[in-house]
């Protein structure tokens, strides 16, 4: 099935936010990630920016192929906002095309191709050197949606109680679950 985007996704160029202050992929709260920026694109697609960092390296001067795996999988997770669906990955395919040099600004873009029930199809690419540069890397990925309960059941209980008591995660959570 086509994909639909929510009616109250973020509008074109408008910054999605963090899903969660500690975040390794895009949390501004934590110190070792990513902070990867993603903007809400047309339709169910976005763009997003990540900077390779001298701890993100894997041989010398040269980012990690596991970092640059992680800013694609948020990149592509990112995507489930502007559906306003909880979902994980449940499989990401990842092709390096170039090596990304320490400094380098990657920028990537992703869409949603299909939906299937509880099955999101999704892909993406980095480019270096700008939007319409050379691509770096791709992945196509399989999301699975999931319900709140997800993180809770499973996720460890001091930050499961921390993030429930913080009332912008409550909003985001309960965001999500209002899907029609
Ligand atoms: C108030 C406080 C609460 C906090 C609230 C927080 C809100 C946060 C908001 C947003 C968070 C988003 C976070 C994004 C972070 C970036 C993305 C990540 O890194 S996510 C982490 C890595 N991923 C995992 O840890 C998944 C681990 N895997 C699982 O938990 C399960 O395997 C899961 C949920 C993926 C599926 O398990 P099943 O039991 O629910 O469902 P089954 O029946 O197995 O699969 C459903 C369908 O998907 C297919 N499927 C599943 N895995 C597949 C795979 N690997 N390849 C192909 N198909 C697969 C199956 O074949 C099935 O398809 P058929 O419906 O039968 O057609």
């Amino acid at each position: 099935m086509k994909p639909v985007r929510h009616p109250d996704a973020p509008a074109p160029g408008d910054p999605l936010g963090a899903h969660y202050e500690h975040c390794f992929g895009c949390g501004p709260g934590q110190p070792h990630g990513l902070h990867l920026e993603a903007r809400a694109g047309e339709g169910v697609a976005l763009t997003a920016e990540f900077t390779v960092q001298p701890a993100h390296q894997g041989a010398p001067g040269l980012a990690h192929g596991g970092v640059l795996a992680t800013a694609l999988d948020e990149t592509l997770g990112s995507l489930n906002w502007l559906l306003r669906t909880v979902a994980v990955t449940g499989r990401l395919e990842t092709d390096y095309v170039r090596p990304v040099p320490v400094g380098t600004t990657l920028h990537l873009a992703a869409e949603v191709t299909a939906v299937a029930g509880r099955k999101i199809y999704s892909r993406a690419v980095g480019r270096l050197d700008g939007p319409d540069g050379p691509v770096a890397v791709r992945a196509d990925a399989l999301f699975v949606e999931v319900k709140v309960d997800h993180f809770i059941d499973h996720g460890r209980p001091e930050e499961i109680q921390a993030a429930m008591s913080d009332p912008d995660q409550v909003r985001r959570a309960r965001a999500f679950e209002v899907n029609p």
